[in-house]
């Protein structure tokens, strides 16, 4: 077999990402290459993502290079993969997923009764944390694990909010703090995605071999959940589905940007019920007012 050309963005841990996957393919008797290549997310640094304008931020730039040859397979976190893939790209592996939680970093230990200031450039975890703090200020955070670890502590900021997952992969969880158990996490984190051109049959066997059945599943309903609310805009979204013996249970949130309204739904379902279970949950939140905000963010 041919050495396997994975494109990956250069961001560190989009790196440490893509030769994860790559180690894996060594495993199964494979050899790869990485292929650097630069996204819009990557050269726009300053822009919040849910105002570039178009979905796919990150995704674009290694979609083209899968449809024009120059990369065999593309590594992405899947949350940064829009619900609806371009026409012949196709998803042939998830990896198995990591901690899903969402974690504030603080500089030291914190009284979250007080009126704090906390970073994100998120609009779910924005929503989700006003929801719960009212009290509390916003400040806009953007760039690379990195860059906004060091932005926080050249701040005056109380805390910022990651992945943990995003600074595990980095070995960058910082000793001082929080995981936030009650915040849901956006579809799908925590995970890592393998894009192939729907065109490449000689080597998706192959592929499909790193497949992790249940994570595909779960990463399944929280993407349509995410689709069946959203039509094409973002928005404040959270969804986690996870599975215990033959049963699937789903978190789904949709929070007003400001997050002065929530509407959550928490719902457990037999395997065998599985399909359209996402889709279903999404409609229940329209139903009960989610399709409000819904409209209020499409104007
Ligand atoms: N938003 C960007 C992004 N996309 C994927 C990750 C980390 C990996 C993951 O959460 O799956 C991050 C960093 C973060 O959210 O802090």
């Amino acid at each position: 077999m041919q050495t396997i050309k994975i494109g990956t963005r250069k961001s560190e841990l989009a790196l440490k990402q893509a030769n994860n996957v790559g180690a894996s393919i060594e495993k199964l008797g494979g050899t790869y290459e990485l292929v650097l290549i630069q996204s819009v997310g990557d050269i726009d640094l300053k822009t919040p993502l849910h105002e570039i304008g178009f979905t796919g931020v990150f995704t674009k730039a290694l979609d083209m290079a899968l449809l024009n040859g120059d990369i065999d397979i593309a590594v992405h976190s899947l949350k940064d993969v829009p619900t609806e893939l371009p026409k012949g790209i196709v998803q042939a592996a998830v990896i198995k997923r990591d901690n899903p939680i969402d974690i504030l970093v603080t500089k030291e230990a914190l009284n979250l009764a007080t009126k704090l200031t906390i970073a994100t450039g998120s609009i779910r975890r924005k929503a989700q944390w006003l929801h719960k703090y009212p009290a509390h200020q916003i400040v806009g955070l953007r760039g690379n694990v990195h860059t906004r670890l060091q932005k926080l502590a050249d701040s005056e900021w109380s805390g910022a909010i990651f992945s943990h997952s995003g600074l595990d992969r980095v070995d960058l969880i910082p000793v001082h703090h929080i995981e936030l158990n009650w915040m849901t996490p956006a579809p799908a984190q925590g995970v890592v995605t393998i894009s192939i051109a729907e065109a490449n049959v000689a080597l998706m066997p192959f592929i499909q071999q790193l497949n992790h059945a249940e994570t595909a599943l779960i990463t399944q309903i929280e993407r349509d959940f995410l689709n069946e609310l959203e039509g094409g805009c973002s928005a404040p979204i959270g969804a986690l589905a996870s599975i215990e013996k033959d049963t699937v249970r789903f978190k789904g949130v949709l929070t007003a940007p400001d997050g002065k309204q929530q509407f959550e739904i928490e719902e457990t379902i037999k395997m065998d019920q599985v399909v359209d279970f996402g889709r279903k949950c999404a409609q229940s939140i329209l139903a009960k007012g989610g399709a409000e905000i819904m409209k209020e963010l499409q104007n």
